[in-house]
């Protein structure tokens, strides 16, 4: 179905709206993502974008934009001699527009028209919002009242988050989108869902044999979810002040993974089974029961100055567009329980940072001890049994098991079996905004969120959030460069856990069986 939906694309075209075609995003992400596209013919000659802001720019000073962003930034280079990128590029338009005057969407949708038919698209829309969420519902109304959505082809917004600050701005940002587009029009971006190693959890889960009927309390110790950035907040304080590391990557990316890790196998791959599965988990998240369980559970912390290569890097505070006095954690992590049959008792550890020693993403799956150790006496005793899925920079898997050591009279040690995926395929394999963006044109939602998944994930934030706000006192300072606060290495150590080593810096006995060249 979905290779007929690709033929499709192809076939029937698309049109991008790109709203933001000034920022950002568009930037780094998104001309990048169309440039990939076009390489790999998953676009024919039937596609446009046209790019939308207020500022003024010229056709060319446009083209110019775009070519400065793919050669920046994608991963197939352009060269503005190269014939290929001639035939490209003609497919780009720009139009300064100001999202709140209705008036200018009457002439957009003109522009739209001449475009299809010059390009041959059969009125298939693609909206997406590279925008500040205040924007979408204006942009939503206007799109409508402009006669964007009377075409006979398919129309689609893409928006991008935050989506909301908590549960009832979101609710209230829903009902402004849902006045105009129905929900399977709108295409919520998690970028972390186009991630080519987590849309490989479910595959590694539900196609191999031996994972699946271990995938259960009985024979999972805990999990391990960590999504570590060495990057403050860069050019972003203004917004992240605003926001702190729980909303800005816990509500989407790392529940988002929760749910991926814990979700009972979908009956049929239609996005629709695997948004109602997801839901499930995300409803059977173990609530708070007051602001001291959210302590008790929860950590904070904040980078205060410190050193990563011997370079010194500024505390938080002195961060631009950063309040001196903030109180906005750029650190947390948190213990999750998922209340069902399968999760009762397993702790879903999971924690992300600016400004730690490495830029990794890892989820570690611990599996429990065998119920009785006959290698008792010996020198070396049973490590638990791993299962490591390697996001990023990395993308790969790898499992650690225990192993006589070679030539060793019964020394048992750890063998870490390391499939290095990146090293196999190269670093070449699609980006998550490439396969995100592809997805919405052939009108695939399953790695986009669901609004009840995205209500329910806020509706458990809200929770810590709200128990924040009322005292900042459990707020910890860290050194940038640090793994962070020592409470979040004591959250594990309470419960006989401690966090794995990610990025594959292993204890030194570890024997390592890989297909990495050095
Ligand atoms: N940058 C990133 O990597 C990521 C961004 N996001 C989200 O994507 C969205 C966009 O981010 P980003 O590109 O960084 O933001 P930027 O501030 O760089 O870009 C914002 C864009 O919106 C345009 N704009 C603002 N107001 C109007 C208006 N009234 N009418 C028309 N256009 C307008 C601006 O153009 P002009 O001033 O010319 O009008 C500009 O092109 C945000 O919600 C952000 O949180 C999410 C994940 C990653
Ligand atoms: O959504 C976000 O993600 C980035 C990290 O994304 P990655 O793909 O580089 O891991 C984070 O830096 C940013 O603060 C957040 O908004």
């Amino acid at each position: 179905m979905l290779e007929t939906n690709q033929e499709k694309v192809r076939e029937t075209g698309v049109l991008f709206f790109i709203f933001g075609a000034t920022g950002d995003l568009a930037s780094r992400k998104l001309f990048p993502a169309i440039y990939s596209l076009f390489k790999e013919g998953k676009l024919s000659d039937k596609f446009a974008v046209i790019g939308l802001a207020r500022r003024e720019r010229s056709r060319e000073q446009f083209h110019e934009d775009v070519l400065r962003s793919i050669q920046e930034f994608a991963r197939y280079k352009a060269s503005p001699d190269d014939p290929e990128w001639g035939r490209f590029v003609e497919h780009f338009e720009y139009m300064s527009l100001d999202i709140n005057r209705v008036e200018a969407f009457n002439e957009l949708n003109i522009a739209a028209e001449r475009l299809e038919e010059q390009f041959g698209i059969a009125g298939n829309r693609l909206f997406y919002l590279a925008l500040a969420p205040d924007l979408f519902g204006s942009v939503a109304h206007n799109l409508k009242a402009g006669g964007l959505l009377q075409t006979a082809g398919w129309h689609r917004l893409v928006i991008e988050k935050p989506f909301g600050f908590d549960l009832p701005s979101a609710e209230k940002l829903n009902k402004e989108i849902r006045e105009v587009f129905e929900e399977h029009e709108v295409y919520r971006i998690d970028h972390y869902l186009g991630k080519e190693m987590v849309q490989n959890i479910d595959v590694i889960r539900f196609a191999n044999a031996f994972f699946e009927p271990l995938w259960n309390n009985k024979y999972i110790a805990n999990i391990q979810i960590t999504l570590g950035e060495t990057v403050g907040v860069e050019d972003r304080g203004g917004y992240y002040d605003h926001s702190g590391a729980l909303r800005d990557m816990g509500q989407n990316h790392m529940l988002q993974m929760v749910a991926m890790m814990a979700m009972e196998p979908p009956s049929r791959l239609h996005p629709e089974d695997i948004h109602d599965e997801k839901v499930k988990v995300l409803r059977s998240l173990r609530p708070f029961t007051s602001a001291e369980d959210v302590r008790k559970h929860v950590i904070r912390g904040q980078y205060t100055e410190g050193q990563a290569n011997g370079r010194p890097l500024p505390g938080y505070r002195s961060e631009d567009k950063v309040n001196p006095d903030s109180t906005t954690e750029t650190y947390f992590a948190a213990k999750v329980y998922v209340d069902n049959f399968r999760w009762a008792g397993v702790p879903f550890y999971i924690r992300t940072g600016k400004r730690l020693p490495v830029k990794t993403t890892e989820v570690v799956v611990e599996f429990k001890n065998m119920p009785k150790n006959v290698y008792h006496g010996r020198k070396t005793g049973l490590e638990p049994n791993l299962l490591v899925f390697r996001v990023q920079p990395m993308e790969g898997i790898y499992i650690k098991i225990n192993a006589k050591r070679p030539g060793s009279e019964g020394v048992i040690v750890p063998v870490a079996m390391d499939f290095c995926q990146s090293c196999q395929v190269g670093l070449n394999t699609p980006e998550a905004y490439e396969r995100l963006l592809f997805d919405a044109a052939r009108g695939d939602s399953t790695y986009f969120t669901r609004w009840d998944e995205v209500a329910l994930a806020w509706q458990y934030v809200d929770q810590i959030a709200s128990a924040w706000a009322e005292d900042a006192s459990d707020l910890r300072m860290y050194p940038a460069g640090s793994w962070g606060p020592e409470e979040a290495q004591a959250l594990l150590e309470q419960d006989g856990f401690h966090w794995w080593p990610v990025n594959g810096q292993q204890e030194s006995e570890v024997v390592w069986v890989t297909n990495r060249s050095e």
